[in-house]
């Protein structure tokens, strides 16, 4: 294992891909490949896309981590060079090294930049912001697992409101599942668990006391059959006056394969309001909110960053200190939040949650190594269990700092 010299006595090891046979190490070296193939299927790419998809599995498999292509000196203002000084210098430590020395966190947002430049999503020319993973959150989108979970909202009138509250919330950390990146490799992802490893569900709602005049941010994850409930929620939170305002952040180019971008909140607003009954009337209602400033959707570019939350710029900082409560969804989030460490995982997530500006709650399903703020006796319950429980997204946590 090469040496790690982000390992101070003061913080854990940073999760690096170099151990065989770690969740990280079959993430680069099986998903990604898996990936790269299932986009090229799923588009008539050029010779030259295909080329540099065959160079980026080359890299990834055999080679050393790569800078992004130069820029294009023909074009004047080469829309594809939009964050290339960002990433020469994000990337100065682990160019010319092999990918899996490189920490996990940065090596997984690296890739999806490069597998962008490959399809030549950022141009110019003319696939130039077409989504190499529009289809299969498509088909997500279509599928009529969703057309059941949209008529079983009919029951959500006649349901008392705590039932409610807590059925929406669950409904939103466990779509959490649906991350098609994981299903890349992971086709049939095990049984949930219903006991979550942490619960601080009652935390949540003291902070969004009716009729407060909060305001939320959620931090979205992925798109489909998570941002379906994550939307449901927000209408919750609006109509119940948990909150006045939501913003709602989403990337601000694809990423991770599922995750939400404004284009993907667009054909979830859509689904809800072509559902017939109370769907639809959810639909219509989010509608309005974002009409009127309740609901605003929000992007910034350190969503897409190879960095923990620790290194939030001034503007995004200064943008969600204005939140009673940040709502961060999902294991990537959770991961830049806690720091991507092999925690010990009985140090308390409020101390490792800390230095975020608000209050600030994590509901995820547990798809990576990294996990605080356990009891020890869960802790022990986990381990005795002998299954996969840090990373096969059957179990899942609500862990809230005040
Ligand atoms: O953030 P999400 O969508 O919940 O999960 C992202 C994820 O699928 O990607 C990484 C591995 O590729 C892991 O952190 C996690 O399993």
């Amino acid at each position: 294992m090469a040496e790690n010299p982000s390992h101070t006595p003061h913080e854990a090891p940073v999760v690096l891909s170099d151990q065989p046979g770690s969740f990280a190490r079959e993430v680069l070296a099986k998903r990604h490949p898996a990936l790269i193939q299932r986009v090229r299927d799923a588009f008539p790419y050029s010779r030259r896309q295909h080329s540099a998809l065959d160079t980026l599995l080359d890299e990834i498999t055999n080679g050393v981590v790569e800078p992004l292509a130069p820029s294009d000196p023909s074009a004047p203002s080469d829309p594809s060079a939009h964050d290339h000084e960002q990433w020469a210098e994000w990337g100065r430590e682990y160019f010319g090294r092999p990918w899996f020395d490189a920490p996990f966190l940065w090596a997984e947002s690296y890739f999806y930049r490069r597998l962008l430049e490959a399809v030549e999503y950022f141009g110019p020319g003319p696939w130039q912001g077409v989504d190499p993973f529009a289809p299969f959150k498509q088909a997500e989108l279509r599928a009529p697992a969703v057309d059941e979970q949209l008529q079983a909202l009919n029951t959500l009138p006649s349901t008392p409101a705590h039932e409610r509250a807590t059925a929406l919330l669950h409904a939103s950390l466990w779509g959490n599942r649906a991350d098609l990146g994981f299903r890349v490799t992971e086709e049939n992802p095990g049984t949930a668990t219903h006991d979550l490893v942490a619960d601080d569900a009652s935390t949540l709602w003291h902070l969004l006391p009716t009729g407060a005049g909060s305001t939320v941010a959620v931090v979205a994850d992925n798109s489909g059959q998570e941002l379906l409930p994550d939307l449901i929620l927000i209408d919750h939170l609006l109509t119940h006056h948990h909150a006045t305002r939501v913003t709602l952040h989403v990337k601000p180019h694809p990423y991770y394969v599922s995750d939400a971008m404004t284009a993907d909140v667009i054909d979830s607003l859509h689904r809800l309001t072509h559902a017939p009954g109370e769907p639809g009337a959810i639909g219509d209602r989010l509608r309005t909110a974002i009409a009127t400033d309740h609901l605003e959707i929000r992007t910034h570019p350190f969503f897409c960053a190879p960095l923990p939350y620790t290194d939030m710029p001034p503007d995004l900082r200064e943008e969600l200190s204005t939140a009673t409560l940040t709502i961060l969804k999902g294991d990537l989030n959770y991961r830049r939040l806690v720091g991507d460490r092999l925690w010990d995982p009985t140090t308390p997530f409020a101390d490792l949650s800390a230095h975020f500006p608000t209050p600030v709650a994590a509901l995820r399903t547990l798809k990576s190594d990294v996990i605080t703020g356990l009891d020890q006796k869960t802790l022990d319950t986990l381990e005795r269990s002998g299954s996969a429980w840090r990373t096969s997204g059957t179990h899942a946590l609500i862990q809230v700092r005040r």
